[in-house]
C-alpha cells in the first residue's frame, strides 16, 4: 500500500467519499470547492477535511478552495488499490433506463459512471443520479474516467458506429443488448445478451423435453 501507511485510516476511510463528490461536482462542471462547501455536503467538519487533504499534501490554496479536477486525479491515483470498473450505458430509452435505475448494486466492483443518448430532451440531465450527456461527450468522458466497458442499449443501426467510437476512446468491454453482430478488434470484448433468443431456447426447451429430465 505504500503511502497509505502514512495516512490513518480514519482518513482512508474518507478518501473514497471525497473521490466520489469531486467526480460529482467535476461533471457539474465545478472547477473548485471550499472546505465550507464540501463539509457541509459531507457533513464531516472543515478542519477534519482541512486535515485529511494535508495528509494528502499541499492540494489547496488559502481563499480559493480545493481543484476539483486536480484533486479528481489525484485521489483516483490514490485509490487506484480499490479501483472499480467504470461503466456507461449508451442509450437512454426502456431498457438503459431500466439499467441505469438497476445500477448494479449488487456488484462492489463496477460502476455506472454516466449515460448517453443524442435525444436533447434526455441529455444533461441525471438520471438516478447519473449524467446523462450527449454523444459529442463520449470520447472525453471515457477518457476523463477510464471507462473500460460500454452497455450498448442503442437502435441496432447505430450500434457498430457507436462500438467503434467508443472503443476508439478507450472501451475494451460491450455489453451489447442491440441484435446487432458487432465487429471489433482482438483486445475487446463482446458479451450479447440477447432476450429473444434465450426466449426462443426456452420455448424450445419446453417442447422438447418437458416430459422428464432426459
Ligand atoms: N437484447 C434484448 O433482450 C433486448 C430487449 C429489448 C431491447 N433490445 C435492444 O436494445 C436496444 C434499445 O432498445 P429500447 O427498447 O431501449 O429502445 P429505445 O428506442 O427505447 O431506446 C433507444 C435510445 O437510444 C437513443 N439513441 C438513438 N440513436 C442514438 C445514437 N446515435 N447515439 C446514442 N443514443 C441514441 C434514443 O434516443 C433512445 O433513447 C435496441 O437495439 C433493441 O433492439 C434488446
Amino acid at each position: 500500500m505504500g503511502q497509505d501507511n502514512k495516512i490513518p485510516k480514519v482518513t482512508a476511510k474518507r478518501l473514497p467519499l471525497y473521490y466520489r463528490y469531486f467526480e460529482k461536482l467535476h461533471l457539474m462542471g465545478k472547477q473548485r470547492v471550499s472546505s465550507a462547501q464540501l463539509s457541509k455536503e459531507l457533513l464531516i467538519d472543515p478542519a477534519t477535511i482541512r486535515r485529511d487533504f494535508s495528509y494528502l499534501g499541499e492540494l489547496g490554496k488559502k481563499g480559493y478552495g480545493y481543484n476539483v479536477s486536480y484533486l479528481l486525479h489525484f485521489l483516483r491515483d490514490f485509490l487506484k488499490q480499490d479501483e472499480v470498473t467504470n461503466v456507461i450505458i449508451i442509450g437512454v430509452g426502456n431498457l438503459g433506463t431500466a439499467l441505469l435505475h438497476y445500477n448494479f448494486y449488487k456488484s462492489r466492483n463496477t460502476k455506472i459512471v454516466a449515460a448517453f443518448d443524442t435525444d436533447p430532451n434526455k441529455i444533461n440531465k441525471e438520471m438516478d443520479g447519473i449524467p446523462v450527456y450527449g454523444m459529442d461527450s463520449l470520447e472525453e468522458v471515457i477518457k476523463l474516467f477510464r471507462v473500460e466497458v460500454a452497455i450498448l442499449t442503442v437502435p441496432v443501426q447505430v450500434a457498430q458506429k457507436i462500438t467503434d467510437e467508443a472503443i476508439k476512446a478507450g472501451v475494451r468491454g460491450i455489453l451489447n443488448f442491440t441484435p446487432s453482430v458487432l465487429t471489433v478488434p482482438s483486445h475487446v470484448q463482446v458479451h450479447n445478451i440477447d432476450l429473444t433468443t434465450e426466449l426462443q431456447t426456452l420455448v424450445y426447451f419446453l417442447k422438447n423435453y418437458n416430459d422428464d429430465n432426459e
